[in-house]
């Protein structure tokens, strides 16, 4: 039997997470593929499961860090590379992407960083060839990077430039720049608890939002964290956890979670005590909802179903809906940097068709004097503002429910005018900037009318 080409025993320590890292890397700007995608479930990269929990935890840092800083990388290689990177193998752009981001941000020595590069590319075919070249210039790098770098300051380079200008053009040149830099940070671990946030936040050595999630700077595998297997608390964006809390007191209601793998929001109206149909259209996604849901000892009816079609058995209506539709996720770029540079505009005007359709459709499984809560994790207000603005334009049977300060811990710049929620990747500064930052969410509360 020929040996495993992932993590041979006698392979040098560090190069199996590499190598995984760079062909993540590949995939995400060669082959368009997500990271969500190569990282979990049935196409996830083959020597993941080769690889020790901290090597693991190490590509995972090379891959974000890399995408992350893309645009900074870009601009730092040119400098250093008279003929640009190589086109014709896209291992030695690997390597020197990931090369570069050791030794620019990580607590990696230079000459591992260079030589584990070096090994990459002779590994490589197509690459061998450049070897001297990706030595030669990491070497540079790690002399003259910090130079270059500062030369960069300022300048929003990491933010694919289609979807810094939409944020300048919608949100002002100030704002844009924060939400830029913001998005530069590494995120912290946001934590949704069952019970006694500051007990979890002095196990877990984190703290307490003021909207009651508990955040921490650990790293590496959750699993291993107290109160995971016990099923006390489960990984969610603050500003994720906020749009099922704008459904209010949910004790003993029908509420139908639409589109709701992998069930961050599901679980918090379970744990509110609300009977929950929580419907996804994805089959695989939905498997690892229930398992959730098992770990956290919380129950859910499941349906795998177009939401945009679903005709529930019961047609009495649903005393509340929640429509967490798909969107180009621009507001996750902290915690998903691939979705820049994999997403275009074109992706904004088909999914907000859709997200029209799930409106829509959710407005029609509501009892009279129902509550509705639509939201994205998107920062374009063509997947928010504009899809609710659009419904109640068209409808008289809805009406919008403005949310109030009070609702989110008394954080006003949350809420907008007319009372939607808008929370950007700026929002909840903090004077250790690692632990500040949300996830980009809007959400609108309408109510049927009765
Ligand atoms: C933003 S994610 C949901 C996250 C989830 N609500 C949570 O809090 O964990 C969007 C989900 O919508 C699902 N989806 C996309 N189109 C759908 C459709 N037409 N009907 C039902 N689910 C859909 C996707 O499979 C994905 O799981």
């Amino acid at each position: 039997m020929p040996p495993p080409r992932f993590a041979t025993p006698s392979e040098v320590p560090g190069l199996a997470a590499r190598r995984i890292a760079a062909d993540v890397i590949d995939g995400v700007l060669h082959k368009h593929r997500t990271l969500d995608d190569q990282l979990d479930g049935t196409g996830a990269h083959p020597g993941l499961k080769h690889l020790a929990d901290r090597d693991r935890a190490l590509m995972r840092r090379l891959v974000a860090t890399t995408l992350r800083r893309l645009g900074t990388l870009g601009h730092v290689l040119s400098r250093l590379l008279d003929r640009g990177v190589p086109t014709d193998a896209p291992r030695a752009q690997s390597a020197l992407l990931i090369g570069a981001a050791q030794i620019l941000w990580m607590d990696v020595p230079d000459h591992a960083a260079v030589d584990l590069s070096v090994r990459l590319v002779q590994a490589d075919r197509r690459a061998a060839k450049y070897a001297g070249l990706v030595n030669a210039v990491l070497r540079r790098c790690a002399r003259e990077g910090t130079a270059l770098l500062d030369d960069a300051q300022g300048q929003p380079l990491d933010i694919a430039p289609w979807l810094l200008k939409r944020w300048i053009d919608h949100y002002g040149e100030a704002t844009a720049k924060d939400i830029a830099a913001a998005l530069g940070q590494e995120p912290s671990l946001d934590l949704t608890v069952k019970s006694d946030p500051p007990q979890w936040a002095t196990r877990l050595h984190g703290e307490v939002l003021p909207t009651g999630t508990v955040r921490t700077l650990l790293h590496g595998s959750v699993t291993v964290l107290p109160g995971f297997a016990e099923g006390q608390w489960w990984v969610q964006d603050a500003a994720a956890a906020l749009p099922a809390r704008l459904l209010g007191d949910v004790t003993g209601k029908t509420i139908a979670d639409l589109c709701a793998a992998p069930g961050g929001k599901t679980a918090q109206l379970a744990h509110g005590g609300a009977r929950v149909t929580a419907v996804d259209r994805s089959q695989a996604r939905m498997s690892r909802l229930k398992d959730n849901m098992t770990r956290l000892q919380l129950v859910a009816e499941t349906v795998v179903a177009d939401a945009a079609e679903w005709q529930p058995a019961d047609a009495g209506g649903f005393d509340g809906i929640l429509v967490d539709a798909p969107c180009t996720s621009t507001g996750t770029i902290r915690r998903h940097p691939d979705v820049g540079w994999l997403r275009s505009e074109a992706d904004i005007a088909s999914l907000s068709g859709l997200q029209a359709r799930l409106l829509s459709r959710a407005a029609g499984l509501l009892k009279p004097g129902g509550t509705l809560v639509y939201c994205t994790c998107s920062l374009e207000p063509e997947e928010g503002e504009q899809v609710v603005e659009n419904v109640l334009a068209a409808t008289t049977e809805l009406r919008r429910i403005p949310i109030t300060p009070g609702e989110v811990a008394g954080l006003t710049e949350l809420v907008t005018p007319v009372g939607d929620l808008r929370t950007l990747p700026c929002h909840l500064p903090h004077q250790d900037p690692r632990l500040g930052g949300l996830d980009g969410f809007y959400a609108a509360r309408l109510e049927r009318r009765p």
